[in-house]
């Protein structure tokens, strides 16, 4: 294939991912990964053009230092935009090193670009370690999507790998350079180079889509006020677990502010909200990450604690009424007290439908109100 026709294209590719992305973030400018990527999408389109145009009368300045600037900081954007997809802590120390280690760079551009070679090498070398980088956070990637996240990361590997060969031909061929400071081996190195480049911005848009439909799924199974999971997603992790697993003692338990319509009666509406959100952080930090809780329905909160024999269970429902009663005597400046009751059931999934230990759960809750409140009562199950 024509190089020059092969550049164009990709050029204008990139031309058009990057307004496709811009686009994209003017309809959603809290996600800053769009404005990230159309931003590389520019800086690799204007850094490629200038670095095509080495041959032609142009002040060195532009043809090597600003192209090789552009070059690096296409890979450098990637790596901001992924932050937001990774597990990874980009700690403000982090951010620190990085900046020093990006301007470093920089003036070694600037120092050195009169020494095509050497810039060129310098050039190369950065940006292997940085799609290196790209590599790792994906590693670490949130986004649940196995084919997008191994093929981009696949690409982003194979791309550092270039730029390393890169760097080596440059090195052994010292000396013997073209007017674009390369060697003549390394035409393939360079084509792979903005290829790799172009097939990346392709596929960063599908990882965009992932996260908006991410926090979609996330909003529609979460409760606004609480973040537990909502009433519906409540009931269809129980589902779940009742079918994956059928033989691990189970305990259910419905959990209800006492006298709740006292407290929005007596201290307001923003108190009684402050207070079931509250209540639904004591009840989170005591239970286990594993276990299942939700909001299902005002004042009234229900969980599945997994794997776990009766006395345990009704240990913990215990020490969740006597945790709610000692850290929630002030809700703001208010002095109130708010106590929760309990009913539970322990059982295992194979011997009874989910259904029947929910409701016997509830059953039970009503006998912990009648008994007095701020208490545990234990539901006796139906057979399925
Ligand atoms: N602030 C606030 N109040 C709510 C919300 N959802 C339900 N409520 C109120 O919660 C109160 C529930 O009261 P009841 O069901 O009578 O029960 P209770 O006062 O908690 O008494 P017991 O359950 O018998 O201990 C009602 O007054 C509802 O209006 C909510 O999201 N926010």
């Amino acid at each position: 294939m024509h190089l020059p026709t092969l550049v164009i294209m990709t050029l204008v590719t990139n031309v058009l991912i990057g307004f496709y992305l811009s686009v994209l973030y003017r309809r959603k400018p809290k996600d800053k990964c769009f404005k990230l990527w159309a931003l590389s999408c520019g800086s690799f389109v204007i850094g490629a053009a200038l670095a095509s145009s080495r041959s032609y009368n142009i002040p060195e300045f532009f043809t090597f230092f600003v192209a090789d600037f552009l070059l690096i900081l296409t890979p450098t954007l990637i790596l901001l935009g992924l932050i937001q997809f990774s597990r990874f802590r980009y700690t403000k120390r982090k951010r620190k090193q990085y900046f020093a280690a990006f301007s470093t760079v920089v003036v070694l551009l600037l120092a050195t670009f009169q020494h095509h070679q050497l810039v060129s090498f310098i050039a190369a070398l950065a940006t292997a370690s940085l799609f290196g980088l790209c590599a790792y956070l994906l590693h670490k990637s949130v986004i649940n999507e196995p084919i997008l996240t191994r093929t981009l990361k696949t690409i982003f590997i194979v791309h550092s790998a270039v730029m390393l060969i890169q760097a080596i031909l440059i090195i052994i061929n010292w000396g013997t350079i073209n007017q674009n400071g390369l060697p003549e081996s390394s035409i393939y190195t360079l084509l792979s180079h903005i290829l790799l480049t172009t097939l990346t911005a392709l596929l960063l848009p599908w990882l965009c889509f992932l996260k908006l439909e991410r926090q979609l799924t996330l909003k529609s199974q979460r409760d606004g006020l609480t973040k537990l999971a909502n009433r519906e997603y409540f009931f269809s992790q129980v589902a779940r677990y009742w079918q994956e697993y059928p033989s691990l003692p189970t305990a259910v338990m419905m959990i209800d502010i006492d006298l709740f319509k006292n407290i929005n009666d007596n201290f307001g509406h923003a108190t009684g909200d402050r207070t079931i959100k509250l209540v639904a952080q004591v009840l989170s930090k005591q239970l286990r990450s594993n276990d299942i809780i939700g909001r299902v329905g005002g004042e009234e909160y229900a969980a599945l604690l997994v794997d776990i024999d009766q006395h345990t269970a009704f240990k913990i429902a215990q020490r969740l009424c006597e945790q709610v009663a000692k850290q929630l005597r002030f809700i703001g400046k208010d002095e109130v007290e708010v106590t929760i009751s309990i009913g539970m059931a322990q059982l295992k999934p194979a011997n009874y439908s989910y259904e029947a230990a929910l409701k016997a759960a509830d059953v039970a809750l009503y006998a912990s109100k009648e008994s007095g409140r701020n208490t545990v009562s234990i539901g006796k199950i139906k057979e399925n």
